[in-house]
């Protein structure tokens, strides 16, 4: 399942006012902000580098209680893609797309770039054939397909890219694909259609009057072609997980720590059911704990499962982390559960006596299982 991502480029922006630029975006609701790296060599064009989106990193820092908020979509157009993964990481870049055409060894640029704790992605100029991203994308979390000559902003849209396009949605659909360049009201429809997913758009979108009706509009085209293919993720942007039943987490673990978002806060009057699917999604946990977020990671402590029987909720300041422990699985007590400033503390019965069954809510599960210690740090 994939979502709609919409990711205003902002080449097109103010460059005085970048922080600014991208706090209006974000406010338009852009999912991401979409930044422009261009060296002089492999694209005859200079932009922007480390200093200045660790600059804007200050101005727009990650919030932990709102984990993938803020996202910053690296496009690397740089000869030399392995020399910038450290400092775009240390930077607060999110994702480093670089181009294919710029390396002999794309897995190992893929592998360096996880290893600095970024998602990786692969781009493709107009002319190199969608072919050569399909050893890679197994170990993409993007791939990039430019409807453009890379450089500049402002160009006109290539449609018959969008073939590349179709053949990827073809093969991997839960693949991120991106489209890059030209992309407005006008072209959007081509692009959603083919199956494109993540959508740059520069021009359109910041020149605009009213930037948030263009995102808008450019996320609506995507869900609906998204829906009619029977791909388009729930929630925003998110697995449909619920959370409950520890046992089932903890069936081999002493403790597990799961990345949890909540997409509706759970509410009291809605009974419903708190206990299913979270034991089926396994993910691996070294992303995450090295992306983000470590420092998050809350123990909820046996006591307060002790004396919290029963329903109900208390404000924790932020944490979006659930934690389970052997002491559930022993005693058959529900976890306690923290997520986004909520806590519904534990609560005997497994699921099975609705009396104890809380409001049934839709959570993320950005990656998802592995064992941790109570520092936070991997044991699997
Ligand atoms: O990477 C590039 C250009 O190389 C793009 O990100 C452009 O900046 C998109 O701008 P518009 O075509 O939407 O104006």
């Amino acid at each position: 399942m994939v979502k709609p991502i919409i990711a205003p480029s902002v080449l097109a922006g103010d460059f005085a006012q970048l922080g600014c630029e991208c706090h209006r975006m974000f406010k338009c609701n852009a999912d991401w902000v979409h930044l422009d790296v261009m060296d002089g060599h492999f694209v005859p064009n200079l932009t922007m580098g480390p200093p200045i989106i660790s600059s804007l990193r200050k101005a727009v820092p990650r919030d932990p209680s709102q984990p993938g908020k803020f996202f910053f979509d690296c496009h690397m157009m740089v000869a030399n893609p392995e020399q910038w993964i450290p400092e775009i990481a240390e930077a607060g870049g999110d994702q480093y797309t670089f181009h294919y055409e710029a390396t002999e060894k794309p897995l190992e640029v893929v592998k360096l770039i996880k290893k600095h704790g970024m998602k990786a992605a692969c781009a493709i100029k107009p002319g190199t054939s969608v072919d050569v991203l399909y050893p890679l994308a197994e170990h993409l979390d993007m791939a990039l397909v430019m409807t453009v000559e890379p450089g500049f902003g402002g160009q006109s849209f290539m449609p018959e890219m969008m073939s590349k396009v179709e053949d990827l949605r073809a093969k991997y659909p839960h693949l991120n694909i991106q489209v890059d360049g030209g992309l407005g009201p006008k072209t959007i429809p081509d692009a959603a259609k083919a199956g494109a997913n993540v959508i740059v758009a520069g021009t359109s979108v910041f020149k605009a009057a009213k930037p948030e009706e263009v995102i808008q509009l450019l996320r609506d085209h995507v869900s609906t072609e998204l829906q009619s293919r029977g791909l388009l993720e729930t929630g925003p942007g998110y697995n449909d997980v619920c959370a409950g039943l520890s046992r089932h987490v903890n069936g081999f673990r002493t403790q597990a720590t799961v990345h949890l978002d909540v997409e509706f806060r759970v509410q009291l009057p809605e009974l419903a059911h708190l206990g299913h699917h979270l034991w089926h999604k396994r993910l691996s946990s070294k992303p995450w704990f090295h992306s983000h977020y470590q420092n998050h990671v809350q123990l909820i402590c046996k006591r307060q499962h002790l004396f919290n029987l029963g329903l109900g909720f208390q404000g924790t300041g932020g944490s979006h982390s659930m934690r389970m422990n052997q002491f559930n699985e022993i005693f058959g007590v529900f976890c306690g559960l923290q997520m986004e400033r909520v806590l519904v503390p534990a609560i005997f019965g497994n699921g099975c006596n609705p009396l104890f069954w809380v409001g049934h809510h839709h959570m993320a599960v950005e990656e998802v299982l592995g064992l941790v210690n109570q520092q936070g740090s991997e044991l699997m």
